[in-house]
């Protein structure tokens, strides 16, 4: 049986055609992708890039487009025609109404907002980076997100150079869709919807009809994905996807009709092409549209004596060599969605993602934040219903980390997809709360406002280092309740316990948030990822031993990864279910984001896993995410056996050999090496070492 022959697959979809008005294409590609950009006119301009501004709206439209018959896949050079926002009266003061949200925010022409975007950058995410966070002789065993943008001297990163572009005309017309527009956006929106369908585009109602465009292609991506994943499951035969994946991949073809003159290459050709410095990028993508036509339809297309598998296989060669990644993560990936879906996935990481930032109420009001920034030339827009302080800024003529508003801590530079697990915990006023990774303090400050100042946070981070901007930030924003602490988070509740609710925000693989940190496409093994899952298991055994059951008012965790794989989060979830047998998985709360996997690739979780929501860059237009929330209720089991559980928690973890080959042995001087650092930190004197680390070979076999 071949690899994905256990996923059904939605039907793959011709790429599109050339477009007429394909912009020019950007010179800053990576790897075969660089040869776009001298390559000019013909059948092959969707090769060319759309401007980044262009190319921002993409997600969401193309998913819209890619409903139905008409579906199309389109690779990073195609034009974008995404929705698109358009100017509101000129010639008006700005002002901003927060009860009416969005349509207040006029969209002044000589606000000086005609800069290009200036962030590309704006993440506080990601264990990014790679596993040698755990290699004890890299001093920095534990360490973060590269992108640490809200605070001290990370934010150079986001200390954007005002726009030199002054003058020229707006490019609010240009907006990037809006960040996940829900339900309760769609319902509440009446003038949009009403407006939708019928009624010429006025210019009093382009916005409100952008809206409810946005609304729909972001339900119609989110409906899309759970029809695939259900036809997927389901093992529906009848559905739209049934001759994609259901099919043995190793079946041969019966000779369909090959496009002219493209045939899949030979074991030597493919040697050939490897000598000679890989495939031209022209033939990869031609080869891409090519394999996933054939995939769409197998027994009509494939060409003769040719397996499934080899068009896969292919397939997932060209876009590891077309996007950059290692050949491992891009399988990896790959896996996780339907054919035509992967590539929309993968497109997407080619794509900044929208900066958002979100208001301190501990400082100020939305509504007051938007109109300073709006005075100063910042062209921004509430993010959406979902959340009431957030705002996204399109364009800037001032640095957005730098602004008077920006030092007095008005705001933090923050992902939306940030604000999810937050927003999933809701500590309340007067809570002892933990933050158990919480460097540089994106969520640690956001629960501090939400609790009023008042309670307790305590904000730890293992890695010392990265706690000093924790602790800036948490001066900057003015928040008084917070504790900041530098533990191992394996060491909790040892340390101290008790918590009303715990976020473990985990360290991770950062595959969400590749648009972000592309070195993550090369720099992250299978070892890697059977490390990081370790290391997550035993985190949330702690984070939830950490939480008490007694709480009045809580009693909740809640876990979360900017990584997208079934590895660093349903795994995490589902052993956590095993081993915790007091914790359940209850609703997020949040409004939108796709169920977790409940089955991925023969590995059956518990069907609460549900309950989980992934967040994704091509369907909400934010960075890949995942959030779960548990709630903690009193263990039938005596004290004893609870602290004697929570000290075996490597060995546990360990244990779980069917799920991570992982050698406990191993782990040993890595866990002694960092026991090490910390007393070294803390001014004592560590033991000698028992014996000299080395790195042992890896002992993964791969999930599948
Ligand atoms: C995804 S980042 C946290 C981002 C943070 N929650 C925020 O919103 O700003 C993961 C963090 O986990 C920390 N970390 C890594 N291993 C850890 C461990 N064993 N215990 C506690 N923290 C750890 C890293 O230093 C990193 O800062």
């Amino acid at each position: 049986m071949g690899r994905r022959a256990k996923n059904k697959q939605g039907n793959p979809q011709p790429l599109p055609e050339t477009r007429e008005n394909a912009s020019k294409p950007s010179q800053k590609k990576l790897g075969k992708r660089k040869a776009d950009a001298d390559f000019d006119g013909g059948r092959d301009e969707i090769t060319k890039r759309p401007t980044k501004k262009a190319r921002e709206s993409l997600p969401k439209e193309d998913k819209k487009a890619g409903k139905g018959k008409g579906k199309k896949v389109a690779f990073a050079g195609d034009d974008a025609s995404g929705s698109v926002k358009s100017s509101k009266s000129k010639g008006k003061e700005p002002v901003v109404d927060e009860e009416d949200g969005w349509e207040d925010v006029e969209d002044e022409e000589d606000l000086k907002t005609h800069a290009k975007s200036l962030f590309h950058d704006s993440d506080d995410e990601g264990f990014v980076g790679d596993l040698d966070d755990l290699d004890i002789e890299d001093d920095d065993m534990l360490r973060g997100p590269v992108q640490e943008l809200e605070l001290g001297s990370d934010d150079e990163e986001i200390e954007l150079a005002p726009s030199r572009t002054k003058g020229k005309k707006s490019k609010q017309h240009e907006r990037p869709a809006k960040i996940i527009p829900t339900g309760s956006d769609a319902s509440s929106d009446s003038d949009a919807s009403d407006e939708d369908d019928d009624g010429p585009i006025t210019g009093a109602n382009m916005e409100a009809r952008s809206r409810a465009l946005d609304v729909k292609s972001a339900r119609d991506a989110e409906l899309d994905l759970l029809e695939m994943q259900n036809a997927a499951l389901a093992g529906d035969e009848d559905g739209d996807f049934a001759d994609a994946d259901d099919v043995d991949m190793d079946e041969e073809g019966e000779g369909g009709d090959d496009a002219e003159g493209f045939s899949l290459p030979t074991a030597e050709e493919r040697e050939e092409e490897k000598k000679n410095g890989g495939p031209d990028v022209h033939l990869v993508q031609r080869r891409m549209r090519e394999c996933i036509r054939v995939l769409g339809n197998f027994k009509k297309f494939a060409a003769k004596g040719r397996s499934r598998s080899e068009y896969t296989q292919q397939l997932i060669s060209d876009i590891a060599s077309y996007y950059g990644y290692n050949d491992f993560l891009a399988e990896k990936l790959f896996e996780l969605f339907p054919v035509a879906e992967a590539i929309e996935f993968f497109e997407a990481n080619e794509i900044p993602r929208p900066v958002t930032i979100r208001t301190n109420t501990l400082r100020t009001r939305r509504r007051d934040l938007a109109q300073a920034l709006i005075n100063r030339g910042v062209n921004l827009e509430p993010i959406g219903k979902w959340t009431n302080v957030g705002l996204q800024v399109f364009e800037s003529s001032v640095p957005i980390g730098a602004t008077p508003e920006y030092l007095a801590g008005h705001y933090m530079l923050q992902a939306a997809s940030s604000f999810l697990p937050v927003i999933a915990l809701g500590p309340q006023p007067g809570e002892r709360v933990l933050d158990m990774a919480s460097a540089p303090g994106g969520k640690t400050t956001h629960m501090a406002a939400l609790m009023e100042n008042t309670g307790v946070v305590f904000a730890n981070d293992a890695n010392k280092a990265r706690t000093k901007s924790l602790t800036a930030n948490v001066h900057r924003l003015g928040c008084k309740n917070v504790v900041v602490c530098s533990y191992d988070g394996r060491e909790f509740p040892k340390v101290m316990g008790g918590f009303d609710r715990v976020l473990l925000d985990a360290p991770c693989s950062g595959t969400g948030v590749i648009s972000k940190d592309a070195s993550v496409k090369t720099n992250k093994s299978e070892r890697d990822f059977a490390l990081l899952s370790h290391l997550q298991k035993q985190l949330i055994l702690c984070a939830i031993d950490s939480v008490t059951p007694d709480s009045k008012t809580g009693g909740y965790l809640v876990y979360s990864t900017c990584s997208v794989t079934v590895d660093e989060n349903e795994a995490v979830v589902d052993y956590a279910l095993r081993k915790r047998p007091n914790v359940k998985l209850v609703d997020t709360g949040l409004e939108f984001g796709v169920p977790g996997y409940t089955k991925y690739r023969g590995k059956v979780f518990n069907e609460k896993v549900s309950l989980t929501r992934r967040f994704y860059p091509h369907v909400h237009n934010m960075d890949g995410f995942f959030v779960a929330k548990f709630q903690v209720e009193k263990r039938q089991k005596t004290k004893a056996k609870a602290d004697e559980d929570t000290a075996a928690v490597q060995g546990e973890v360990a244990e779980e050999q069917e799920e991570v080959a992982f050698d406990s042995d191993e782990d040993k001087p890595y866990l002694e090496e960092a026991k090490r650092k910390r007393m070294k930190a803390k001014g004592l004197r560590p033991p000698p070492r028992s014996k000299p680390v080395e790195r042992a070979p890896a002992t993964v076999s791969a999930a599948a």
